[in-house]
């Protein structure tokens, strides 16, 4: 969803406004092992799953069960983002929720869960996201 198309290897920090300002930091999946130093600021979790590339699935799927699980995150309001629906695949997205048993995961998880399916390429699904995000974020809970 940001501009620029490059693997992400840090962090970046990006500013939006709709209408309230909510700023949104990006954190690869390689920085998994210091995303906790960022939840105490988090309202909103943008989860971002690979919907072109299956084989990262079961990896991903560990990282989100992590996230949801931890103590910091409880009250945020999570978006699971399935990306690049632009690209052919050889599994449907509902196959991918079906093998990652999500609708369980959503069931059990603490946090209220949404998901969408989105083209960063293209902005497919851009709209729906910051209509999520302007009726979620609540900076003042
Ligand atoms: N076709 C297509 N390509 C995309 C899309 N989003 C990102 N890409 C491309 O995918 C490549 C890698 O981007 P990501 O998969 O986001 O990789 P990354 O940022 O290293 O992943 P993380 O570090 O885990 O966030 C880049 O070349 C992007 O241009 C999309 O929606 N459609």
């Amino acid at each position: 969803m940001l501009p620029g198309f490059f693997p992400q290897v840090g962090t970046d920090l990006t500013d939006i406004v709709v209408p309230r300002k909510i700023t949104i930091r990006e954190l690869g999946g390689c920085m998994g092992p210091i995303w906790p130093s960022y939840y105490g600021d988090c309202h909103c979790l943008l989860f971002m799953m690979d919907a072109a590339n299956p084989t990262q699935l079961s990896a991903s799927c560990v990282q989100l069960l992590g996230l949801l699980s931890a103590e910091g995150l409880a009250e945020a309001s999570v978006l699971i983002l399935f990306n690049k629906i632009d690209l052919p695949c050889y599994m449907t997205i509902e196959e991918m929720k079906s093998l990652i048993r999500l609708p369980d995961i959503i069931a059990c998880a603490k946090q209220n869960i949404t998901t969408a399916e989105i083209s960063a390429h293209k902005g497919t699904g851009l709209s729906e996201v910051m209509h999520w995000l302007q009726d979620t974020h609540r900076p003042d809970r």
